[in-house]
């Protein structure tokens, strides 16, 4: 297969550490536009894959293509700027910002402290900010203090703040975690707006959520893919309810 036909072409991708290998061989291929979900027990790589796509940790072995580029020895920056962002588990939104202030600052242009000490807010920054801030329905929060936001809205205003750098990958882990039910079901929504302009990974634990969102599932355990597919396909899988679901 040729690597433009995807957005990110993952081939046998392996990371040791002192002699243990948490991703051992893999292979993976998103789509553009796709939304996938990654499953698997603890430890079976799942955070080390996302470290080894977004430049925090290297590999031992193999090639990470995005968009026909090979990211493979680029730093985690460098990366950053051709299009990829991750959200990690705890926000790092800037409590004591409006929700207006936290979007704004994470404009490319206004992202280094000399960047935002003279950043000028221009039309084109108002124009993204407002247009993000509806897309992850907090329009009407702007001059809110990010502190005084709800945990859920606090998630989605860090994902507006990546959405700000317009990022064609777009890596979350665990999104819902410590969501309310509504919380859970507006975040569903939103990742299935946002998978419109871009790819989405998401890892995730809870199945009736991944079941809502997922185009394709793929199951790790032991550094490797167990099993790939549609959400139906991996949960009547007799290797996947013997190693995750049957738990
Ligand atoms: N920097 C590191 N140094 C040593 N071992 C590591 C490091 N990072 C991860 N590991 C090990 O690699 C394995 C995979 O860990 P990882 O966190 O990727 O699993 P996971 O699938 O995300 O699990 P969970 O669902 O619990 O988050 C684990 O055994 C972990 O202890």
């Amino acid at each position: 297969m040729a690597a433009t036909e995807f957005a990110l072409y993952i081939e046998d991708l392996s990371v040791s550490f002192d002699g243990f290998k948490a991703i051992d061989s893999l292979n993976l291929y998103i789509d553009k536009n796709e939304l996938r979900v990654i499953i698997g027990p603890n430890g079976a790589g799942k955070t080390t894959l996302l470290d080894l796509i977004c430049g925090r940790t290297r590999a031992t072995q193999g090639s990470i293509k995005f968009k026909d580029e090979e990211l493979t020895r680029l730093p985690e920056y460098a990366r950053v700027r051709r299009g990829i962002g991750r959200k990690f588990q705890t926000p790092s939104i800037y409590e004591n910002l409006s929700v207006f202030k936290n979007l704004e600052v994470s404009f490319p242009a206004g992202r280094s402290v000399l960047g935002s000490l003279f950043f000028k807010c221009t039309d084109e920054v108002l124009a993204r900010v407002q247009v993000v801030a509806e897309e992850i329905g907090l329009a009407d929060k702007l001059d809110t203090e990010a502190g005084l936001l709800s945990h859920g809205q606090k998630q989605w205003l860090e994902i507006g703040m990546l959405l700000m750098q317009e990022p064609e990958l777009l890596m979350l882990d665990e999104p819902i975690a410590g969501m309310s039910a509504r919380e859970r079901e507006l975040t569903a929504e939103l990742l299935k707006r946002i998978c419109k302009n871009r790819s989405v990974i998401v890892i995730e634990h809870d199945m009736a959520f991944v079941a809502q969102i997922a185009h394709k599932v793929t199951v790790m355990h032991q550094g490797k893919i167990l099993a790939e597919g549609s959400m139906d396909k991996v949960q009547n899988d007799p290797k996947v309810i013997d190693v995750y679901l049957g738990h």
